[in-house]
């Protein structure tokens, strides 16, 4: 049971509220409460009524970092092109200046965090499909489970502003109780059925990997990440939280997330991570390089010593090892990353798979490092400018949020992002998914068709088309 002292609340919205009218403006206040462990899915869930449109959901590989948000206290958007990342650092930081935030714990992920992130290219002519996401989006919300190393906690956030009464107390006491007690409330959705797939130009997008097979041969690109669409239809809405249920069991090894804007939901299973940072030290994945897992055991061990072995996934994955390790010089004093890769074996296809750990320089924020790497040569290609115009050009594809940085940012700085890939854009009766894949200059059009087949099947299997 979640006991929370409201006297206690009471007088911090009073002091926020004193600051908003003495400031003349909006303030941010903010609690952290330690609390018993609440299953994360039925926090998300218990959200539905009050705030659907308005949840994001979060958790890493390793299940050290999750993070539930419900409500919006804040949004950062912007279609800004140049400086996008430095923009929304600016504007967070800003925000949060004269805040009121009461909390005793030294754990990331608590307290003010912003969740969201960027679109792929924002100067790719945009289509409707992402018109309920800005370039840059990022949510500050109301209320956020984060379970931290095993530990659970409750942030509330507030925006305090110089006409607010007693009345705001009143609300924050009601909505955090309504969340509560709707905590063990059964989710009785009912499944939409699949009643068509459309494959996005299957033909063409083979045409473009043997054109742009061709210019890789004559240089100077080196490497084009090439993606594409299915387009689902069902009878009936969605339930994104039911997709979100099945992504959290199906595909537990992955960073899973779900990001809701404006009714529609941007939600996957990534294996990828972009960057984390907590203090000086910094985390990255070279990942890149695919083939599929064995029916048997001593099958899935041969695929596995075939793909450590060949050449073209070698060549695919050493663009992303050498981007990522001189992106991150630039930023640490120190890069440790193994010689060799080794296998990521996730349940539906295994990577070649490079970790990178770093110390990064004083003044080096987690959105200066996402700017750096993004996008690294397993989503854009190398060299990374080249290979993004080339992208602009031939691919058609709205790619939106695919295949960018999607994560959160914590009051200090501290925070992860993951690369939104193995993902899907659920709009009501209908969602779009999106694979792609490394095209080196020996790449088979036809074997590259089949890998980002498999790279649909997370996504199709946790949506029901499967
Ligand atoms: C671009 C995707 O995967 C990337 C990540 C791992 C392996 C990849 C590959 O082998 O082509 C891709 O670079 C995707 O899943 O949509
Ligand atoms: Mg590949």
């Amino acid at each position: 049971m979640v006991t929370i002292q409201e006297t206690e609340l009471k007088e911090r919205v009073f002091l926020a509220v004193k600051r908003a009218k003495e400031l003349g403006r909006p303030v941010l206040f903010c609690e952290v409460h330690k609390i018993d462990m609440i299953n994360p899915i039925s926090f998300f869930n218990c959200g539905k009524n009050r705030f659907l449109g308005e949840r994001f959901f979060w958790k890493d590989p390793s299940d050290e970092n999750v993070l539930v948000g419900l409500g919006i206290s804040k949004q950062i958007q912007s279609d800004q092109v140049t400086d996008r990342f430095f923009h929304v650092e600016k504007e967070w930081k800003n925000f949060l200046t004269d805040s009121l935030i009461f909390n005793p714990y030294k754990e990331m992920g608590i307290g003010p965090v912003m969740f969201g992130g960027f679109s792929f290219d924002p100067s790719k002519e945009k289509t409707n499909l992402w018109s309920k996401f800005a370039d840059s989006l990022f949510h500050l919300p109301k209320y956020m489970l984060s379970i931290m190393k095993g530990q659970t906690f409750l942030t509330t956030n507030i925006v305090c502003t110089p006409n607010d009464d007693d009345s705001l107390f009143n609300k924050i006491m009601e909505e955090r109780n309504e969340i509560f007690t709707s905590l063990h409330n059964r989710n009785d959705s009912k499944r939409a059925n699949l009643v068509e797939t459309l494959e996005i130009l299957p033909e063409n997008w083979v045409k473009t990997v043997e054109e742009v097979v061709k210019d890789l041969k004559a240089g100077p690109l080196k490497k084009v990440v090439l993606a594409r669409e299915l387009r689902l239809l069902f009878d009936d809405i969605i339930e994104t939280d039911a997709v979100l249920s099945h992504l959290f069991k199906q595909q537990h090894d992955s960073f899973i997330f779900a990001f809701e804007s404006n009714g529609d939901c941007f939600i996957g299973a990534s294996p990828e991570r972009l960057v984390k940072k907590r203090g000086e030290n910094v985390f990255s994945t070279c990942l890149a390089g695919s083939i599929p897992r064995g029916e048997t055991e001593r099958e899935d061990k041969i695929l596995g010593e075939q793909l450590l072995n060949d050449q073209k996934n070698l060549i695919e994955h050493g663009f992303v090892v050498e981007m990522i390790k001189e992106a991150l010089e630039e930023s640490c004093q120190e890069v440790i990353l193994p010689a060799k890769p080794q296998l990521m074996k996730i349940r539906d296809i295994q990577h070649l798979y490079t970790p990178v750990i770093g110390k990064c320089h004083q003044d080096t924020s987690l959105l200066l490092l996402v700017e750096r790497l993004h996008p690294t040569p397993a989503l854009g290609g190398l060299p990374k400018i080249g290979a993004v115009e080339k992208i602009r050009q031939v691919e058609d594809l709205d790619r939106g949020f695919y295949a960018a940085p999607l994560g959160w940012v914590d009051y200090n700085g501290d925070g992860e992002f993951a690369v939104s890939i193995r993902s899907g854009l659920i709009q009501g009766k209908e969602a779009s998914l999106f694979a792609g894949c490394g095209v080196v200059a020996d790449s088979d059009a036809e074997s590259e068709y089949l890998e980002t087949g498999l790279k649909f099947r997370p996504m199709l299997r946790a949506i029901g088309g499967e």
